[in-house]
């Protein structure tokens, strides 16, 4: 097994250059205002520098406007779309280029139809829902209405840490692994020590397996 792991929510540079150093994947910028880790597209412009190459860089999204998402691709190097909302697949594929779309689940069956509606999608994020927040929540979900026979790319995230990790790896067998707050200080802020033990625990139960 071989669990990619993307931190998402960062707004240092120090944070970026910890999170590459240790192995992410994946750096995550949140382009959506009410989240206390949202960047400005000013502030992803200068910290996209500090992501090297074979690193992807993520944009999220909650349902944005339109030109909104045209004007951040236009001034940052994103390799791939987060839609973290309700937005519907015509709405996530007029962007050329490849998005993921984050699915809040609450009941079965939700993520086969997801994987029917999104299926132009790279991948689908599967999260925690809430009734007041469309992601960041900290809170895990119910992992066994996760069907192992998938039509796309499984991203697990919602509540996970270096204490869970490795058991939602060896359960869920996702492709890859999404954190915020598992791996942070205070909101937007993250903990070094955090990563390095949250990527550890990654790599460890895929090298096991
Ligand atoms: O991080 C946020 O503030 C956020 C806001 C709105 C939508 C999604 C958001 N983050 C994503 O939520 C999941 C789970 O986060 P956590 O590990 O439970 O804190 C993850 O995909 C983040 O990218």
């Amino acid at each position: 097994m071989n669990t990619r792991v993307k931190i998402c929510g960062l707004t240092r540079a120090e944070d970026i250059e910890a999170a590459v150093a240790k192995g992410a994947d994946a750096i995550g910028f949140v382009f959506y205002e009410p989240s206390p880790r949202s960047v400005t597209i000013e502030q992803a412009e200068a910290l996209a520098h500090h992501i090297p190459a074979f690193v992807s860089v993520v944009g999220l999204f909650v349902n944005p406007e339109r030109d909104y998402v045209n004007e951040v691709l236009r001034r940052i190097p994103l390799d791939l779309l987060q839609f973290h909302g309700d937005e519907t697949a015509g709405f996530c594929e007029q962007f050329d280029r490849r998005w993921i779309k984050a699915i809040r689940v609450q009941r079965a069956g939700q993520i086969e139809q997801a994987f029917d509606d999104y299926k132009f999608a790279s991948g689908l994020l599967v999260d925690a829902w809430d009734p007041d927040r469309y992601g960041g929540t900290g809170h895990s979900f119910n992992w066994d209405l996760i069907p192992s026979e998938r039509a796309l790319p499984l991203i697990l995230a919602g509540g996970l840490s270096s204490d869970n990790v490795s058991g939602a790896v060896k359960k869920v067998r996702p492709w890859a692994v999404d954190v915020s707050g598992g791996v942070e200080k205070s909101k937007g802020i993250k903990d070094v020590e955090k990563i390095t033990k949250f990527i550890r625990e990654v790599h460890r139960v895929c090298k096991t397996d």
